[in-house]
């Protein structure tokens, strides 16, 4: 009996040995035929484990002009590998237009995943399954309808941050971004929350702060393959320190949500409680999370960590490539006095020469801003708000004259797609007149998706036109020249204004403005214009 207890332990030892080493076996050959098929793609060369994050050590702009470099030596797609990671950039208008349409490249993931202990599995991040149910739910909210009734929020956030910047008028030059992030992020709190955040009078407000430390040390990690292990990353400081900002931001977004369930709760009985602390647009419409929270009862219901989730991963696309597009929207307005006074003359001709910066816009006042309208879209063609996508590829995927194998990640090169020469006559010439309606229609398809494309594009579209209008209309009827200018910017061919772009306004009193030469960091000189064309 003990003999036959003995041998039938063996046989099971035996198995599982033969089991453990079959599956590394599998394992090993499946990573090597995934790294084959890959491998078939050019791109940059490798080094082993770490593959080509050498490429992308230093700063935000020195990350940013390796890639403007990397788009001169592969024009049109190349293959990227950090550590196990594999990613194919391309700017392919015919394979953009099947990777955002493919069922298959639906979902965010890869070097996305590290923003997961933040967005959860919110709608940014959501995979295919939950992603379809949850975008529906909040489709609605995004309703023209419901977005005109927020232009009141906007209109007066907008007003406040014209009140901020007012000081600088004939003053020394500044980082616009400075006011514009808190102003995006105060505006969206407004929207999606009802909340009113004082992000663009209180400096050291954690919420703020904390969003933009986040979206720094996500994209840090994602870069550095060695903190792609969580046993490694929450170690280091900055493991330690993204933490600490996350709970921050998720205790901040939770308190929201539970104050909010009882003001709906008493709204009836204590209408009074409607008050200060909510900044709600005022014409009926619900903010984003009143809808969440007044979900019907024959629709999925959320639980508070779901709706968490959602609000932050509005919150995030909302604020971060609004304020962006405006900064350089300014930058081109600084750069190209004749269409400043454009601008100016369409926005005379909506508010004749009343100069009441507390006047508030109305939906019609927007639809007459043609040309400011052609300024913002050509501005998004030259620096979108987001360079560059992810997608995960979650099965093979046949792109034409490649397939994409499962388990890789592609990244629509957006930056690269929008320079072209292959698809924009004179590329890197800021020519708003490209986008008159006449235009359009001979754009190359799928050449402009400063929004992305397909099912997963941009859910607020419809809202950052409306937001990026009101804003500069505020920053121009205050009668400001942007007189000067100073940008970063790469040695050739591309001005590259970032975070730390400075603008200066004097008070309009003719129409002439210029910009003059400055020395960046490398010592070379250079305006802010320099090659993108008057
Ligand atoms: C200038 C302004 C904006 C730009 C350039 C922009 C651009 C983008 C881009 C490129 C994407 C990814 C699309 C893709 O993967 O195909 C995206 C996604 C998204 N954006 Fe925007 N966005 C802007 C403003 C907004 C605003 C104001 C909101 C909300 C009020 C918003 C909400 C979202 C959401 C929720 C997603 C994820 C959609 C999904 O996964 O289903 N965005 N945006």
């Amino acid at each position: 009996m003990e003999r036959l207890t003995l041998v039938t332990q063996s046989v099971v030892i035996a198995c599982l040995i033969f089991y453990a080493v079959s599956k590394i076996i599998v394992n090993l050959a499946k990573r090597r035929s995934f790294g084959n098929r890959c491998s078939r793609f050019e791109g940059p060369p490798r080094l082993p484990i770490i593959g080509n994050a050498y490429l992308f050590i230093g700063s935000a702009e020195a990350i940013m002009n390796k890639f403007l470099e990397l788009d001169k030596l592969y024009p049109r797609y190349y293959q990227l590998s950090l550590g196990t990671r594999s990613i194919f950039v391309t700017s392919v208008p015919e394979q953009l237009k099947v990777i955002f349409n493919s069922a298959k490249t639906i979902d965010r993931g890869g070097l996305l995943d590290f923003a997961r202990p933040w967005l959860g599995s919110g709608i940014l991040l959501a995979k295919a399954a939950k992603w379809q149910v949850h975008r529906k739910l909040i489709q609605p909210t995004f309703s023209p309808m419901i977005l005109k009734s927020f232009i009141e929020v906007f209109s007066r956030q907008s007003a406040m941050m014209v009140r901020q910047m007012e000081r600088h008028v004939n003053g020394d030059e500044f980082e616009v971004q400075k006011y514009l992030s808190p102003y995006t992020l105060n505006m969206i709190c407004g929207t999606t929350m009802g909340v009113k955040l004082e992000a663009q009078t209180d400096e050291n407000c954690q919420y703020a702060e904390a969003v933009e430390k986040t979206t720094s040390s996500i994209c840090t990690r994602a870069l550095r393959p060695w903190l792609h292990s969580s046993f490694i990353f929450y170690r280091t400081q900055l493991g330690k320190e993204q933490q600490k900002e996350i709970q921050i931001m998720h205790d901040f977004v939770e308190n929201v949500i539970r104050t909010k369930k009882e003001l709906l709760q008493n709204r009836l009985c204590q209408p009074e409680l409607n008050t200060n602390e909510y900044d709600e647009p005022k014409i009926g419409g619900e903010v984003f999370l009143d809808h969440l929270l007044n979900l019907p009862r024959d629709k999925k219901t959320l639980t508070d960590d779901e709706i968490r989730d959602e609000v932050h991963s509005i919150v995030l696309p909302a604020s971060d490539a609004p304020a962006i597009t405006v900064s350089f929207v300014m930058l081109m307005l600084a750069s190209h006095p004749d269409l400043q006074d454009k601008v100016y003359e369409e926005l005379r001709e909506i508010y004749g020469d009343d100069d009441n910066e507390d006047q508030l816009v109305t939906p019609d006042d927007l639809s007459r801003m043609n040309y400011l309208d052609q300024v913002i879209k050509e501005t998004m063609r030259l620096f979108p708000g987001s360079p560059f996508l992810i997608r995960e590829v979650t099965d093979d995927l046949d792109i034409g004259d490649r397939v994409l194998p499962k388990g890789s990640s592609v990244a629509p090169n957006i930056l690269r797609l929008h320079r072209s020469e292959e698809y924009w006559s004179d590329p890197f010439k800021f020519d708003p007149d490209r986008f008159l309606p006449e235009n359009i229609t001979e754009q190359y398809p799928h050449s402009y998706l400063p929004f992305g494309a397909g099912p997963r594009s941009c859910l607020g579209k419809p809202n950052s036109d409306v937001e990026d209008d009101l804003e500069l209309l505020h920053g121009l009827s205050l009668r400001i020249e942007v007189d000067r200018i100073e940008v970063c910017h790469d040695d050739d061919e591309n001005v590259r204004g970032d975070d730390s772009s400075t603008i200066c306004f004097d008070e309009r009193s003719s129409c002439t403005c210029r910009t003059y030469p400055t020395e960046n960091g490398n010592g070379a000189e250079t305006s802010g214009t320099d090659h993108i064309e008057n």
